[in-house]
């Protein structure tokens, strides 16, 4: 039993997520200002990219909650939140299957309400299923807003207008509206009556500082409830994730890690996920920052022995910099693990890095996290992907995308997400034709893409309505007989649909006519007539007025059986509706000499 006591809980770990200027940053500066204020002893201390609130000073905020909702009693030591927002940050704290974040807190601007990057957020949180809480960030802006500094939201509502309070639920309802739309049932977090299935809305100003103790509370109260079971416990090797490679003057090559689990320690053997191969190295130095008020000390960094989790930690070794963002590092404990640990990473990061031989685009990205969820979201869009790899946009990328360009035009094609282009790779893409869709913004480089795409598809659709030969049927008018041979030429009228020159043309048995070479409007060539119009048109092949065909005689266009199957399915909107009831016209004719005419092949079997 005291054994079970010493084992220590290990603090969850929260990332902040939204839209650009939706007020991430600023929350998080709300936070950390926040507890600093709380000045408890053991107050927060600073990771490399992360910063630690211990319990005692989340307690001390949310101390004014007691009185007004029921608030749990902690048990973990602390939430480890993320210093750097942002979805590209959140998409490199990945392990195998998920993530490495417990919790995020989705900001949304109350005034602002979803926006795109909002939309992504959400999309990355449920691919990686970590649990959330949405901060409806700036109510003091709401117009009539009666701020009240750094107290709790229920207390700061209270003194607020009736119609300044309904404005604030509707600004809610719509947030809510739209997490419904992306399955998620949620509600303004005092109205939930179930906490593990529907998600709290907590209305805050990341500026004033109102409504950050519920925040923090719910973020307490969530990580208890969603981790018990699972609680985790420090304890054994460490697991954690790559978040940067840096070079650091006097250090060398290091890499900023989040550790997740376990123990790590100086001297300890470590693997870590590289692009072409695990890196096996020994940790020469474990660094942290130096506290706030050390920072007049020359150096930005102090050497610790030993770190657990959660913790962000700046490590040094031999080798670092062929590692990359979204990798895992694991510390081997024993030797004769080794073997075992670097195939697993291995595995974990070719699971990322696809080669495959199908047909699909070529993605390119910074880091193992951003391509892992740039090709997730591919996916989930039906796009196929041919080859994920980290690292600027290669000739040998072009060449990928040129064999692909060959049989699949649409995909032959480079999405490059945060990476160069190297110069011999533009030259050779320009010359071939391949485009290479470059952003720094996930949705935006998808949806660049399927808008090229989209006008690719339009462009074909025309194109191969073009070619297409429209139902037509004209009457060559009595006394307009210009010319009787080589070529005839005739006055008609066109009694439906249209005719075009180049177009075969039909007796009412279905015999060919020749096809049209010209047509004229009052002495004028002209490209086209329609229903209604009269005009002189040349006939081109062997037909003599008086022997072939007669003045008053009627005339259809003749339309091959695969125009006609394709007139009444893909390009059925296409006609009017006296094109319509021509084409039903020359059905009629076609099929009395073969009755699958128009149809597609095999339908004719169909009872
Ligand atoms: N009035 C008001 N302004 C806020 C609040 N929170 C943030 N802001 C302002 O909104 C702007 C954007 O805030 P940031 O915290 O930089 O937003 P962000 O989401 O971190 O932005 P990026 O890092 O650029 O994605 C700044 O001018 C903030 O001062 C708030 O609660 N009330």
């Amino acid at each position: 039993m005291s054994e079970e006591r010493q084992r220590r809980l290990r603090q969850p770990i929260v990332a902040v997520l939204g839209h650009v200027d939706h007020g991430k940053t600023t929350l998080l500066d709300k936070i950390r200002g926040t507890t600093v204020a709380a000045k408890e002893p053991g107050q927060i201390t600073q990771h490399v990219g992360a910063s630690l609130v211990p319990s005692n000073v989340i307690e001390k905020v949310t101390e004014p909650l007691k009185k007004l909702i029921p608030t749990v009693k902690l048990e973990l030591p602390g939430l480890l939140f993320i210093d750097t927002p942002g979805h590209e940050i959140f998409t490199n704290l990945r392990k195998r299957g998920g993530a490495v974040a417990d919790l995020a807190i989705l900001v949304v601007d109350i005034m602002e309400g979803f926006q795109p990057q909002t939309y992504e957020a959400v999309e990355i949180l449920k691919q990686r299923k970590v649990p959330f809480i949405v901060a409806a960030n700036k109510v003091d802006r709401i117009p009539g807003w009666r701020p009240n500094p750094d107290q709790p939201i229920l207390i700061s509502m209270r003194k607020q207008d009736p119609s300044v309070i309904e404005f604030m639920d509707n600004q809610i309802y719509k947030i809510m509206g739209e997490l419904a739309k992306m399955g998620f049932d949620s509600d303004r977090f005092d109205r939930i009556k179930n906490y593990t299935r529907q998600i709290a809305i907590v209305p805050i100003s990341a500026k004033t500082g109102e409504g950050v103790p519920e925040l923090l509370a719910l973020l307490a109260g969530l990580a208890q409830r969603f981790m018990k079971g699972k609680l985790k416990y420090v304890e054994g090797p460490a697991k954690g994730v790559v978040m940067e490679v840096k070079e650091e003057p006097g250090y060398g090559s290091t890499i900023d890690t989040i550790i997740y689990d376990g123990i790590i320690k100086q001297g300890d053997t470590i693997v870590v996920g590289g692009i072409e191969e695990p890196i096996v190295t020994k940790v020469r130095a474990l660094l942290i920052p130096e506290p706030l008020q050390e920072i007049r000390a020359t150096k930005r960094f102090r050497a610790v022995d030993e770190v657990s989790a959660a913790a962000g930690v700046k490590i040094v070794a031999p080798g670092l910099d062929k590692a990359v963002a979204g990798a895992p590092i694991y510390v081997v404990e024993r030797e004769e693990d080794l073997e075992k640990i670097k195939e697993q990473v291995k595995k974990e990061v070719e699971e990322v890095l696809i080669e495959t031989d199908a047909e699909g685009v070529i993605v390119k990205a910074d880091t193992l996290g951003t391509l892992e969820a740039l090709v997730q979201f591919l996916r989930s869009r039906n796009i196929p992907v041919r080859m994920a790899r980290v690292g600027p946009v290669t000739k040998r990328d072009v060449m990928e995308a040129i064999a692909v360009k060959r049989h699949k035009k649409e995909y032959g094609v480079i999405l490059a997400f945060n990476v160069k282009v190297l110069p011999e790779a533009k030259e050779l893409a320009e010359k071939e034709g391949i485009k290479i869709f470059q952003h720094n913004v996930i949705y935006k480089l998808i949806e660049d893409f399927e808008e090229w795409l989209n006008k690719l598809k339009e462009e074909e659709r025309r194109k191969e309505l073009e070619k297409l030969i429209r139902p037509g049927k004209i009457r060559i008018l009595p006394g307009f007989v210009f010319r009787r041979s080589d070529p005839a030429i005739v006055g008609v009228e066109v009694l439906g649909g249209t005719i075009k020159p180049g177009y075969p043309l039909m007796k009412e048995s279905g015999e060919r006519v020749g096809s049209i070479l010209q047509i004229q409007d009052k002495g004028k060539t002209v490209h086209v007539a329609r229903a209604g119009q009269q005009v002189a048109i040349s006939i081109k092949g062997r037909v003599m007025v008086g022997r072939h065909i007669h003045e008053g005689e009627i005339l259809y266009t003749d339309i091959p059986s695969s125009h006609a199957r394709l007139w009444q399915t893909k390009f059925r909107k296409e006609l009017s509706d006296d094109e319509w009831h021509t084409l039903q016209e020359i059905i009629k004719i076609k099929r009395k000499q073969d009755p699958l005419y128009g149809l597609a092949i095999g339908a004719s079997t169909n009872k």
